[in-house]
This record gives C-alpha cells, structure tokens and sequence, in this order.
C-alpha cells in the first residue's frame, strides 16, 4: 500500500505541491494525470524517495520511506520522465548492470533473460542505446524499472515516443503487471490512460482535483478536460 499523507513541497519561497493526500493498493492501475507544471513529476519523486517533501509523508506499507529508504527502495521500480539511461552502453549490459544492484549474481542471467521477453526487446538487445528508437528506449526503462521485480511501479510519461501498435502492446503488459503491483503512471492523455486505470487522480496547480475509481469515467474525463484544455 502507499499512503501519501499531506505532502506540500516547495522550492524557495515557492510551494508547486499542496497539502496532497491519497492512498493506492495492490491491484491498482492508478492514472496520474494533469497538465504541464500540474506537480506530477515532483510527487511521483517524492513518492520513489528520490526527493523529500518539505511536509508531511509518503508510507510504503505503513513505513515511512525518509525512515528507511534502502528498504524502502528495494520495493519501488521508477521510470523518470528524462529515461536516465547509460546511451553508450549496450541494451543487455545496461539491464545487467541495474540488476547487479539489486540481485546476486547467481540470478542475473535468468531475470535480464525475462525482462528482455516481457518487455519485448529480443531483437534490440544486443543494439547500444543510442541506437535504439524512443519506444524502445522507453521499454529499455521499463525493464529497468521491474529489474528486481518491485510491488510498486512509478512510470512518469511512459507513452513518450510510442507509436499507436506500441503503445497498444505497452498497455497490455500496464493492465498485466497492474494485477499484482501497484502501478501509478502519470499522462497528460486522458486517452493514453482509459483502457488501463482503475483508479484516477487529477493534480492541478499543485493541489489534487480528483481522487476516484474508474467507475466515475464520466466526471473524470470531464474534470480532465476542465482543466487540461
Ligand atoms: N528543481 C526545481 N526547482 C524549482 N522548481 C521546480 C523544480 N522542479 C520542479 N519545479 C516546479 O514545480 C512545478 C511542478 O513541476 P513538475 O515537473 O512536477 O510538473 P509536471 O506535472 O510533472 O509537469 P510536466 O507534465 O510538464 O512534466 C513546476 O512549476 C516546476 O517548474
């Protein structure tokens, strides 16, 4: 479970999150959505640990990631929206050098082995980065993120540069991973997201606009376009 409990941050003087709270369970395939400068970004970092909140906090099943972030972490795979990826490195190298953090080295073979099937790269694998094209550099993040198989999953704009068959087939492997993990995937696209959320959050300016089930299509969609016109 993750619990975020009225977390604000700011930068100097200037506060870009506002006292947000929500709570997601296993299961879950929760779409963060809102438009530019919204503050998605900023709590899905929170959220990872990778930055702290200037108040309240984020638990991950009742511990409290600030308390105990190497444990923590071991929990949460994250794809950033800029993919932080090694572009002079070879696909395969790459994905054995991230599961060399997390794995002993007895297991590293078999789970790059499978990452490579699930997100389905086995023909770009022994390509170097650069070379790749942004979906599959997207997919190369992805396996990153699931490297060492974590309950939670962060994908911060993880529809850039697929193209519609791509992302048709990403979203099947979202809703697949979504039945056992909690997945939290931010979008400016409302439809990027319909066919996998099961649960949505709005954040406008900083402050959460909506937090509801699937079930509420209707008034999510037209909350998102009240204020991502
Ligand atoms: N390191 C920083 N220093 C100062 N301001 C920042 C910093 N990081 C983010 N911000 C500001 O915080 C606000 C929220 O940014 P954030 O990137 O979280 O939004 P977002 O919803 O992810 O936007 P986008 O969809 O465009 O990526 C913006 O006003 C941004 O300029």
């Amino acid at each position: 479970m993750i619990e975020v409990c009225n977390i604000s941050k700011s930068y100097g003087k200037l506060e870009v999150l506002h006292d947000i709270s929500f709570t997601l369970h296993k299961g879950e395939v929760a779409a963060f959505l809102g438009p530019n400068g919204a503050g998605k970004s900023t709590t899905m970092n929170i959220i990872a640990g990778v930055i702290s909140a200037t108040k309240g906090q984020v638990l991950i099943n009742g511990e409290d990631i600030q308390e105990n972030p190497q444990k923590i972490k071991q929990n949460i795979g994250y794809l950033p929206e800029y993919n932080p990826l090694y572009e002079d490195m070879y696909v395969r190298e790459y994905l054995e050098y991230a599961a060399r953090i997390y794995l002993p080295k007895s297991e590293i073979k078999q789970r790059v082995d499978k990452m490579i099937q699930t997100v389905n790269i086995e023909s770009e694998y022994r390509k170097k980065i650069h070379s790749l094209s942004n979906g599959n550099k997207q997919r190369v993040g992805l396996a990153q993120a699931l490297i060492h198989d974590p309950h939670i999953l962060i994908l911060d704009e993880l529809s850039n540069g697929l193209d519609p068959n791509q992302h048709a087939k990403m979203m099947e492997l979202i809703i697949d991973l979504g039945k056992s993990k909690i997945v939290l995937y931010s979008s400016h696209r409302f439809d990027d997201v319909s066919e996998i959320a099961s649960h949505y959050l709005i954040l406008n300016k900083g402050s959460l606009v909506f937090d509801g089930k699937a079930d509420d299509v209707p008034s999510v969609k037209d909350l998102f376009y009240t204020y991502c016109k």
